[in-house]
């Protein structure tokens, strides 16, 4: 995996529907050139739901444009590399530039280093991307899809940090995801065997 996952409380409709992301002027994308990989997702947060619109660019990053319009109206952005391709590292960083450029200015980024369960594999160490992350201010861990480990904190992170955003009083203390994600996250090799 590789590649910028978008998720929103209010997120563009579902690929195919004919309709255009939210502010897009690029051309609707077919359902053949986006697959909507998880649909809705419904999050607790303290008893309030928070509905996620996750959104997979499934291969078609390379399209720039394209992803474009699915980006920009994102509120939150599941950046991920694939801890057994050093390629998929490295693009990080120009994904980190663009979305600088073109997403919303307080977008939720968090980096995610999947496929931690193929350790035997690892191309990227935890701590290059850790670093990556410090480096750019946004919150990382290390994920597995097979696994589970840590999937659902990623999408419960995220929903705390809109929810907050959304209805909590200026007044009382900020969410911080980073110190939410440090103090919950597992690591890939306590995992395994736990
Ligand atoms: N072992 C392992 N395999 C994974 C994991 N996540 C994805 N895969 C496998 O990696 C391959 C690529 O997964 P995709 O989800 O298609 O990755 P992608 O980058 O979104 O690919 P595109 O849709 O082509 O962009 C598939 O064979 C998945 O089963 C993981 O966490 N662990």
């Amino acid at each position: 995996m590789s590649g910028p996952d978008g998720a929103a409380e209010t997120g563009p409709p579902p690929a195919g529907s004919g309709e255009a992301p939210k502010g897009s002027g690029d051309p609707p994308a077919s359902p053949r050139e986006y697959e909507l990989a998880g649909k809705n997702k419904v999050v607790a947060v303290d008893g309030v739901k928070v509905k996620l619109q996750i959104w997979d660019t499934a291969g078609q990053e390379r399209f720039r444009s394209v992803t474009h319009a699915y980006y920009r109206d994102a509120q939150a952005l599941l950046l991920l590399y694939d801890i057994t391709s050093k390629m998929s590292f490295d693009n990080i960083r120009a994904w980190l530039t663009e979305i600088h450029e073109y997403a919303q200015k307080d977008v939720v980024i968090m980096l995610l280093g999947n496929k931690a369960d193929v350790s035997s594999e690892r191309a990227v160490r935890t701590e290059d991307g850790a670093s990556l992350a410090r480096e750019y201010g946004v919150p990382f861990m290390e994920t597995s899809a097979k696994t589970g480990m840590n999937v659902e904190l990623a999408f419960l992170a995220i929903a705390k940090e809109l929810k907050q955003r959304a209805m909590q009083p200026l007044d009382e203390p900020r969410f911080q995801i980073h110190d939410y994600i440090e103090s919950q996250k597992k690591k890939s090799s306590c995992c395994v065997f736990s």
